[in-house]
C-alpha cells in the first residue's frame, strides 16, 4: 500500500523567533538552520526578511542544501499594487526558494485590524500569490485565525483559502492563530475546507499551543487531510508555542495509527538523532531541557517505581510504549525511596557493581537509601553520592583522607581602594595516612567556594588526580519551611575526561550540606580514577 507523503515545515526561526525570551543572531539562525537541514525537514522558514536587520542579513543568502528555504511576510497592503508594496518587494527578494505569506482570514480581523472590505483583501491575497509565482517560488498563505474565522463567517474564510489555491498557492496553510480550537473542531472545519475545493494534498496546519492541543489539533488535521504540518523544535513559539515537531516527528513514524498510512522524510536513522537535535537546540537556547518531554525527555524512558523496573528489566516492552534507541534516547532504572532490588541491581549493574539479590548487604543498602531520602536526600539526582554509598556498604571504598575539621568565615570590609567587599575564608585540616595538612582559601564567590578552594588546595599525593576537577552546578533546596527547614544541595562536578557526575548533602546548615556533597564529588573523582585501566587498585 503506497503511503501518502506529510510535509514537515519548520517555522522554529519565524514564529519561534516570537517566543518570549528567544532573540536569535544571524550567526545562531545559520546553527539552527544547519541543524534542522541536515536533520531532513522538507521547509525551512528563516524569518521576515526586511523587518529587521537580523531577517535581512540571514537572507542575503540561501541558507539550507537540502531543504526549502522559506521567507515569511505578509500579503500586501490593500491601495497599492504587489509591484509597489516596499514590503512584499524586500520579501520578494529575499534569497529564499519559496515565500510564505500571512493573510487575514476572518472578516473581523479585515475590518479591525487591516481597515479594508472584505473584497481589497481577496485581492490582496491573490495578487501577492501572484507576485510570488511570477518570481519563480513556491508559494504558501498563512490563513491567520482562519478556524476563528471560519466559525464567525465560513464562507469568507473559505472564499481567503480559495482565492490564495486559485492564485497559485502550493500550500494554504490554516492557523490556528490563537490557539483555542479543539481538535474535533479542527477536523470538521479542514473537512470543510476539502469539500469546497482546496485539495488536501495543498492544505497544511500551523497550530498554537495555548491549550495543550497543538500536536493533537496538528494530527486532526492530518486525519482529515491536510498533509503538510507547520511546527518548531521543542514547540517554542508565540506565547505557549507552536506544535512540537520533536514530538510529532516520531509520533508519525513509530505509531500503527499513522505509519501504515503517512510517511514523512524523516527515515528510521534520523529518527535515531532525535533526542540529540532537541538537546543541542536547548544548548543553543542556553535553557535545561524538558526533562519530561515525550521521546526525548531524561525521563522519557526512565523509571523509579520498583514494579515497574522489575517487569521492565525482564522485557522492556513491559513499560515502554517504543524503545528509547529508536529515537536515540536512553533507558533509565532509578534508585529511590520509590525503588525495589529490581532498581537497585540495574543501578549497581551499571556502575559494574555485581550483587546477587538475596546479598543482606542489598537489603541493607536500601533501607538505608530509603531512610536517607526520608530525611531529604535524593539520590535519583546523585548518581555519584549513591554509588559511593553503595560501595562503601560493600565495603570497597578506601579511606583517601579524613577531614579532621573546617570553619568558614564571611567578612564584609572595605578593600584598599575604600570599595565595600565581601570576602569568604575557608580553613580545612585534611590527614592522609596520619600526617595532617592545614589550607586557607579565599572565595570570591562565597564561602562554598572558598571552602572548595581549600578542600581541593593540598590533598597529598592525590593533589594531581583532582587538578582536572571543576564544579559545573550548584542547587539548593529548602525542604521544609520555617525554623525546621533542611537544606538539600546537589552539586554538578566534571573532570578533563568530560565526565560528569551530581552529589548531595542534606543537613539543617547549608554550609554543611554544602560540603557533604564537596567531599562526595572529590571522593567519586579519586574512585573514577581508579577505575581506569593503569591506574592503580584501590588503596
Ligand atoms: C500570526 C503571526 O504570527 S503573523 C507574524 C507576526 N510577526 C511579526 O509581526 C514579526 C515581524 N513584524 C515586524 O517587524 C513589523 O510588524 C513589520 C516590519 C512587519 C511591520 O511594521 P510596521 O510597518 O511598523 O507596522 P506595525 O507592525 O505597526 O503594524 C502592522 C501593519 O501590517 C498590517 N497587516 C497585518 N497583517 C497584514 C496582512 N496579512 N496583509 C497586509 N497587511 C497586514 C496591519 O494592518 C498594520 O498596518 P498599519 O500600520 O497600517 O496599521
Ligand atoms: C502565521 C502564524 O504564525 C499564525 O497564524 O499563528
Amino acid at each position: 500500500m503506497t503511503r501518502e507523503r506529510i510535509y514537515l515545515f519548520d517555522t522554529t526561526l519565524r514564529d519561534g523567533q516570537q517566543t518570549p525570551g528567544i532573540d536569535f543572531s544571524v550567526e545562531d539562525k545559520i546553527a539552527i538552520a544547519a541543524m534542522l537541514d541536515d536533520f531532513g525537514v522538507d521547509y525551512i522558514e528563516g524569518g521576515y526578511p526586511g523587518a529587521n536587520p537580523t531577517d535581512t542579513d540571514f537572507f542575503q543568502s540561501k541558507r539550507t542544501q537540502k531543504a526549502a528555504f522559506v521567507a515569511f511576510g505578509m500579503t500586501k497592503r490593500a491601495g497599492v499594487s504587489a509591484s509597489n508594496d516596499p514590503g512584499l518587494a524586500a520579501i520578494l527578494q529575499a534569497k529564499s526558494d519559496a515565500v510564505c505569506l500571512v493573510a487575514k482570514s476572518w472578516d473581523y480581523h479585515v475590518r479591525v485590524a487591516l481597515g479594508c472590505t472584505n473584497d481589497e483583501n481577496l485581492d490582496s491575497i491573490s495578487a501577492s500569490v501572484e507576485a510570488v509565482v511570477a518570481r519563480g517560488k513556491e508559494a504558501l498563505i498563512d490563513c491567520e485565525h482562519f478556524f476563528d474565522g471560519y466559525k464567525a463567517n465560513p464562507d469568507y474564510a473559505l472564499a481567503c483559502a480559495k482565492a490564495a489555491y486559485e492564485a497559485g498557492a502550493r500550500w494554504v496553510v490554516l492557523c490556528d492563530t490563537n490557539g483555542g480550537t479543539q481538535p474535533p473542531e479542527i477536523r470538521d472545519i479542514v473537512t470543510a475546507v476539502i469539500s469546497s475545493g482546496v485539495p488536501g494534498a495543498h492544505l497544511g496546519i500551523h497550530a498554537h499551543n495555548d491549550t495543550g492541543q497543538a500536536v493533537a489539533n496538528s494530527l486532526a488535521a492530518v486525519e482529515a487531510g491536510v498533509r503538510q504540518i507547520q511546527g518548531t523544535l521543542n514547540g517554542i513559539g508565540e506565547r505557549c508555542g507552536n506544535a512540537n515537531l520533536v514530538t510529532l516527528i516520531p509520533t508519525l513514524a513509530l505509531k500503527e495509527a499513522y505509519t501504515s498510512r503517512f510517511e514523512t522524510a524523516i527515515d528510521a536513522d534520523r529518527l535515531q538523532e532525535l533526542t540529540k537535535l532537541s538537546h543541542s537546540f536547548d544548548e543553543m537556547l542556553n535553557r535545561s531541557p524538558d526533562h519530561q518531554m515525550p521521546y526525548v525527555g531524561a525521563s522519557a524512558f526512565a523509571t523509579k517505581a520498583g514494579i515497574h523496573a522489575s517487569a521492565l528489566l525482564k522485557d522492556p516492552r513491559t513499560y515502554e510504549h517504543v524503545t528509547p534507541e529508536s529515537v536515540g534516547n536512553l533507558r533509565k532504572v532509578m534508585v529511590s525511596d520509590q525503588g525495589g532490588k529490581a532498581n537497585f541491581i540495574n543501578a549497581l549493574k551499571r556502575r559494574g557493581i555485581i550483587v546477587s539479590k538475596d546479598d543482606p548487604k542489598l537489603d541493607q543498602l536500601i533501607a538505608i537509601v530509603k531512610e536517607r531520602e526520608a530525611t531529604g536526600y535524593a539520590y535519583e539526582g546523585a548518581d555519584a553520592s549513591f554509588a559511593i554509598l553503595a560501595q562503601r556498604i560493600l565495603g570497597t571504598v578506601p579511606d583517601f583522607f579524613v577531614v579532621e575539621s573546617f570553619r568558614v568565615m564571611v567578612e564584609r570590609r572595605f578593600d584598599a581602594n575604600g570599595n565595600l567587599k565581601t570576602v569568604s575564608e575557608a580553613v580545612v585540616k585534611v590527614s592522609i595516612d596520619g600526617t595532617t595538612t592545614m589550607s586557607v582559601a579565599e572565595g570570591g564567590h562565597g564561602p562554598v567556594n572558598a571552602l572548595d578552594l581549600a578542600l581541593r588546595k593540598d590533598l597529598g599525593k592525590y593533589q594531581s588526580e583532582i587538578e582536572d576537577l571543576e564544579l559545573v552546578d550548584y542547587k539548593v533546596r529548602i525542604l521544609n519551611g520555617g525554623t525546621e527547614a533542611i537544606t538539600r544541595v546537589l552539586i554538578e562536578s566534571m573532570d578533563g575526561t568530560g565526565a560528569r557526575w551530581w552529589t548531595v548533602g542534606v543537613s539543617d546548615n547549608i554550609i554543611d550540606a554544602s560540603f557533604q556533597a564537596l567531599m562526595d564529588s572529590v571522593i567519586f573523582k579519586l574512585l573514577k580514577n581508579r577505575e581506569q585501566p593503569g591506574r592503580a587498585a584501590a588503596e
